[in-house]
């Protein structure tokens, strides 16, 4: 195992060497996931089965990983962003302000949690154009849910992640164990202070109660055409692994689809985000972009998502290791590695450009996926 007087050069050292000297409720936060944890395992464990063909005698002098489109205009490094994640303050005083800063340096993307700590104002502030995503839970109190979107459209956020799959939180057994809860010197930053929703009791829901603020009752019909009456920010939808969903969310006009189960901390025995993909990016069918999420943990991982037809992908638990390792340099360093990793991986796959990162580039290998 890695320790502090060897160097990380890959993301397990740097999860190897933060999680142990991280307090155990923030830990089990971080690294948990719903039930037996068998969606969160198999998000990481999944990319094994595929397997890369790679060619050779290419000229890989000079690899250019930026993205294959702009994302809001906007060219990134790498088609790789930070994805939300509540509460970075645990991690580090900066919290999100240090995330921000790293994006902003590296030129990543970032996607802003509802339950960050810092405010939207100051990550936008921190970040610029790199703070392109805010990700949105729909509280029951739409009037609070109104008026945040509308902050956050101001402040110049180019697009709602509306997460769509966390009707309830999942039950997290260490979050019911720890009687999870954030630590009192830590706010919820997007909310004036007497408007806010009962945040004790929307964390309260990870404790294993069906009784949170964030409303279950949302659906295409309704939500999706509601958002749009309330914003001009484009909507996509986090969440979605079905090709039925992906054509509902589609006809309900959303601007694009982020294929996430939330890290394997919401509904657990569901599929692996890197198995849920191929459906999704075939039945959009290049009408919407397509990104994705969960256990993406090294250039490799990266490549195969690009691959199976991801426009962009996203890190959620590697951030929240950066931060505890360093704050913002914690962060970046991270973003060096993936980036190290990612750039190796096409070099020696023989691809120049992520244009050249297409299906034939793979095999998929092991137990096979059919449709009962
Ligand atoms: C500690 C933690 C908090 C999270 N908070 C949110 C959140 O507030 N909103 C959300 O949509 N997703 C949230 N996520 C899910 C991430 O956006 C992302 O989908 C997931 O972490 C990706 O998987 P990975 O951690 O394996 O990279 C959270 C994930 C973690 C680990
Ligand atoms: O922990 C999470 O995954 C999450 O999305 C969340 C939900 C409510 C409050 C804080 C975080």
């Amino acid at each position: 195992m890695a320790n502090f007087t060897n160097p990380i050069v890959s993301l397990a050292d740097m999860e190897a060497v933060t999680m142990p000297q991280t307090d155990g409720m923030a830990r089990d936060y971080w690294q948990g996931g719903a039930n037996e944890l068998i969606t969160l395992k198999e998000n990481s464990s999944a990319f094994d089965y595929y397997k890369i063909r790679a060619r050779c005698m290419r000229n890989v002098e000079n690899v250019d990983m930026t993205p294959r489109k702009p994302l809001f205009g906007k060219k990134y490094s790498i088609p790789v962003g930070v994805a939300p994640s509540a509460f970075h303050q645990m991690a580090h005083s900066d919290g999100e302000v240090g995330t921000a800063r790293a994006c902003k340096s590296q030129n990543w993307a970032m996607g802003l949690s509802s339950y960050s700590n810092r405010s939207y104002q100051e990550v936008k502030d921190a970040g610029e154009d790199s703070a392109v995503f805010f990700q949105l839970y729909v509280f029951k109190k739409r009037n609070i849910t109104e008026d945040l979107v509308r902050r956050v459209e101001k402040a110049g956020y180019k697009a709602l992640a509306l997460t769509v799959d966390t009707p309830y939180l999942g039950r997290r057994y260490s979050e019911i164990r720890n009687k999870f809860c954030l630590p009192s010197y830590l706010g919820y930053g997007n909310f004036p202070e007497k408007e806010a929703p009962d945040f004790e009791a929307a964390v309260g829901g990870m404790t294993g109660s069906t009784n949170n603020e964030i409303d279950p009752s949302i659906c295409w019909e309704e939500t999706i055409p509601w958002l749009r009456s309330i914003t001009n920010m484009e909507i996509w939808v986090k969440g979605v692994v079905t090709e039925e969903d992906t054509e509902l969310a589609i006809q309900a006009g959303v601007d694009g689809i982020w294929v996430s189960n939330h890290g394997g901390r919401q509904l657990d025995s569901g599929l692996a985000t890197i198995d849920a993909l191929p459906e999704v990016v075939k039945a959009a069918g290049g009408r919407v972009p397509v990104h994705v999420d969960g256990g993406i943990r090294r250039g490799g991982d990266v490549f195969k998502a690009l691959a199976l037809g991801a426009d962009f992908v996203w890190l959620g638990r590697p951030v929240l290791w950066g931060l505890k390792y360093d704050g913002q340099a914690g962060v970046e360093k991270m973003m060096g590695i993936v980036t190290e990793d990612f750039k190796s991986t096409m070099a020696l796959a023989g691809c120049h450009s992520v244009d050249e990162i297409n299906p034939k580039t793979l095999v998929r290998i092991g137990p096979s996926i059919s449709k009962l």
